[in-house]
């Protein structure tokens, strides 16, 4: 039975990492841009740039509030940001996409994004990757938390103190396998489903380098923040 109970520190837990997730909720304002109207290959790079930098802003400032992060070593904490910034990235923007919309919206909002100059080869798997997370109807705390345990993957490249990162990484995915059992009773399987989809986000970090450069655009223009999180110029 205590198994199942999420605790009273449980709580107090999620709560510091699912407050701090809500604020700092990515304006819906892509969303908005996007359904205005089609912009050119040129403008949605520039979009995609700006929301990707103003992201990853805002990424440091919830990695920051994960009880304990600041008390791992701080070449650590980089190597941590650094090697889940993609996944972080593509997994907002699949929660956004996945965003309940007026009807017709969300189909616009595709199809915005099947046009913005991405090339098609990667346009598969990043909409596959898309509808798998849209299908899971993941509750906010599942999102926050699992946001969370993605940036708290022990084996990114150059982390030194593996066990200090795992000692971080597993009460958060306790607390994310109780929310899970509370809030999809029906699908014993969900949890595993939704540590699944961590999976497929790597392949997309993979493709990540290759798919910028193919952006169809000759020159591609990044922030500086974006060159050092995305290995890019
Ligand atoms: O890195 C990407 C890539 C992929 C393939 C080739 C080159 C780059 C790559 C990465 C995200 C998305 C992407 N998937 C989205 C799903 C729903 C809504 C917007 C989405 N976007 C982009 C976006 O602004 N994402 C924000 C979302 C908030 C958090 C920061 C990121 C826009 C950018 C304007 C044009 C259309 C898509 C689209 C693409």
């Amino acid at each position: 039975k205590e198994k199942a109970e999420i605790t009273k520190e449980q709580q107090a837990f999620m709560k510091v990492i699912v407050d701090s997730y809500n604020r700092h909720q990515i304006p819906q304002d892509v969303t908005k841009k996007l359904l205005q109207e089609q912009y050119s290959a040129e403008e949605n790079f520039i979009l995609l740039t700006e929301m990707a930098t103003s992201q990853v802003q805002v990424l440091v400032e919830f990695t920051k509030n994960i009880p304990g992060f600041l008390s791992l070593d701080h070449e650590d904490q980089i190597a941590l940001l650094k090697g889940s910034a993609v996944e972080a990235m593509f997994l907002r923007s699949a929660q956004v996409l996945s965003t309940k919309m007026p009807n017709g919206h969300t189909e616009v909002l595709e199809e915005r994004i099947r046009n913005s100059g991405i090339s098609e080869e990667f346009m598969t798997p990043m909409f596959n990757f898309y509808k798998s997370i849209g299908k899971l109807h993941m509750v906010q705390e599942e999102q926050a938390l699992l946001t969370a345990v993605t940036i708290l993957t022990p084996d990114r490249p150059f982390v030194k103190d593996h066990p200090a990162v795992e000692r971080l990484q597993e009460p958060m995915l306790e607390v994310l396998r109780k929310l899970c059992a509370l809030h999809h009773p029906r699908e014993p399987q969900y949890f595993a489903r939704l540590l699944g989809r961590l999976t497929e986000l790597r392949t997309l970090n993979h493709y990540h380098t290759e798919m910028l450069t193919s952006w169809r655009m000759n020159d591609q223009k990044f922030t500086p923040l974006l060159c050092e999180i995305w290995d890019v110029q």
